[in-house]
Formats: C-alpha cells, sequence, structure tokens
C-alpha cells in the first residue's frame, strides 16, 4: 500500500539499511518498478522530478500510483523528488505524494534553513516526510574545486537537521547525477557522511548513486548511441556508503541506461516491427532487472 516516507526512513534508520528510490516519468517504469518491489517484498520511494511533472503532468503521475497503490502488498512512498519551489510541494501535496524532497541546496544556508522549516511545517501537521539537501551534487574527484566548498559540513548538517525538524538529510559527498559522474577513480567522503550520521543520527539520502554499469554502455554504445566514458558509483562503495548510514538510494540512470539499451537494440535488429509494445516490454524487463538488482545491493529484498 501507499504509506507516509516517515515510516520507511525510521524503518531503514533503525535496522541500518537503505531503500531503493526509483524515478519514473511514464507508465512503463513505474509497473517495472512496482513489480521489481513486490517480487522481491522489498519497501521502495517511487518519485518524480518537477521535469517529470512538466513531461506527463502531475494527474497523470499521482493518478497511475492512485489507481495501482492497493494491488502491491508491500508498502511504498509517493515521493516528489528535487521539489525547488513551494508551489510544486504543495501541489504534490494536493495530489496525494506521502513525501517530499525541498531542494534549495542552490540558495544561501539560511534561505535554505528558512524555506525548508517553512515546508516541514505543513508536511509534519500532515504526516508527510520532508528530505532536504546541504552541499552540491558534483564530483570531486578532482581537487580543482575545494572539497569544502561543494560537500556537506557535519557541524552545519548537525544545526540545519536540528533547527529544521527534518525526515531525511541529503548530504553532498561527492557524487553526481547522471552517467558520466567521474573521470578518475570515483571517491565519496566517507569520513564526512559518517560524522554526519553520527551528529545528526536522522535517515540519510545519497543522490548520483547509479552504477552505470559496463554492460549497458557497451550495448548502448554498440547499436547506435555514444555516451563512452559514462562511469557511476561502483556497488562496493555504495555498499560502504549503506554501511556508513545512506537510508534511501536516489537511482535513476541505471533504469535509463537499462530502458534505453534493449530499445536501441530491437530498434536496431527488429526491422519489420512497427507495434511499440514489441519494444516496450522488452525494455520494462530490463528495467524490471536492474531494480531487483539494486533492491538487493541496497540490502532492502524481504524488508517490506
Ligand atoms: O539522484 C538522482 C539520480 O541519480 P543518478 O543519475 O545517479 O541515477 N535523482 O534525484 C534523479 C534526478 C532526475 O532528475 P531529472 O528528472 O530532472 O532528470
Ligand atoms: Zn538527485
Amino acid at each position: 500500500p501507499l504509506v507516509s516516507g516517515k515510516v520507511l526512513f525510521e524503518k531503514a534508520n533503525e535496522y541500518n539499511f537503505a531503500i531503493g528510490a526509483f524515478n519514473f516519468n511514464n507508465m512503463e517504469f513505474l509497473k517495472a518498478i512496482l513489480d521489481a518491489a513486490e517480487e522481491e517484498q522489498a519497501p521502495v520511494f517511487i518519485q518524480t522530478t518537477e521535469s517529470a511533472i512538466k513531461y506527463a503532468g502531475i494527474e497523470y503521475l499521482a493518478g497511475m500510483v492512485h489507481a495501482v497503490k492497493d494491488k502491491y502488498s508491500i508498502p511504498f512512498a509517493l515521493h516528489l523528488d528535487h521539489g525547488k519551489h513551494v508551489e510544486t510541494i504543495l501541489l504534490a501535496i494536493r495530489h496525494g505524494y506521502t513525501s517530499v524532497m525541498i531542494d534549495y541546496s542552490d540558495k544561501s544556508y539560511e534561505e535554505n534553513l528558512k524555506v525548508t522549516k517553512y515546508v516541514v511545517s505543513i508536511c509534519a501537521a500532515l504526516g508527510i516526510s520532508v528530505e532536504a539537501e546541504l552541499g552540491k551534487l558534483v564530483s570531486v574527484e578532482d581537487e580543482v574545486v575545494s572539497r569544502e566548498e561543494v560537500l556537506v559540513d557535519p557541524e552545519q548538517a548537525k544545526e540545519f537537521v536540528d533547527r529544521t525538524g527534518i525526515d531525511a538529510l541529503a548530504p553532498a559527498i561527492g557524487t553526481a547525477h547522471g552517467a558520466f559522474k567521474f573521470k578518475g577513480e570515483p571517491k565519496l567522503d566517507f569520513e564526512r557522511l559518517k560524522k554526519v550520521k553520527e551528529l545528526t543520527g536522522i535517515a540519510l539520502v545519497l543522490h548520483g548513486a547509479s552504477g552505470v554499469y559496463e554492460e549497458y554502455v557497451e550495448k548502448i554504445n554498440k547499436y547506435g548511441g555514444d555516451i563512452k566514458g559514462a562511469k557511476g558509483v561502483p556497488d562496493e562503495e555504495l555498499k560502504k556508503a549503506v554501511e556508513l548510514g545512506i537510508n534511501k538510494v536516489n537511482t535513476d540512470t541505471d533504469l535509463r541506461l537499462a530502458f534505453i539499451s534493449k530499445l536501441r537494440e530491437l530498434m536496431a535488429l527488429e526491422k519489420k516491427v512497427i507495434d511499440p509494445r514489441k519494444f516496450l516490454k522488452p525494455a520494462m524487463e530490463e528495467v524490471k532487472n536492474i531494480v531487483k538488482k539494486r533492491i538487493r545491493l541496497y540490502g532492502s529484498q524481504g524488508k517490506a
């Protein structure tokens, strides 16, 4: 059933595992994610960004979720990912979202603090969980950008959590969105993550966490794509981040790579096919497979 993000954050934080937070923009991804989670008996966050809402319309995205929510035995939250405007947060609440992220990380600390407090005051009354972000989502494998400037400051994180009352924090520790996270070797700032967890004690979220698996990158390049040099967070690094206190892992790029690799392959090989379902169904299966793999990596299978 559809539940508040609060129960998911609390359980993952208490039992030291992570819950997958999978982005969707359409029916195919939504169905693949929920079917995968049901088969793994794992709780999940399903989440949409503001650009997803622009693409499909919130009525379609939220409407599909509410239409199917009682078909699944697993608890899942509908989460607004990277809410950059309070108006979007209010719209999401009106459409039955059960968790929101207010992302003011590119504003001043004081501005982030003020708006986050306001969003918490509304959502707390409604039993809706609130996630916020501190630091910038930029990979810092080279010392070009000073780590202090872009990564989260653990002392500041403690103050921010105490003064806002958020349910979950996304601390920037050196990851970035998309398929090209690192030029050199990936380097997550585990020391910083450990300090944030010790000082705040709350549920933590890792953004830009996709693995960007070689098998999908190669297949996309083989069948007409060109994403050479794509690199993500290695499984071992991800597991270490979960051990150190990450409880929600945002995963979008891995689903895109799985879907697009299958789609490009079929578009290249099945020259007589014009029924989209013949391509979209196998592509959905690929998304389902990668979601199951990531759920197991996060340690949330069987934790419904
Ligand atoms: O952290 C992540 C995804 O990280 P990933 O790229 O490593 O999967 N997210 O919050 C997903 C962000 C998706 O944004 P948009 O819909 O505007 O393209
Ligand atoms: Zn993100």
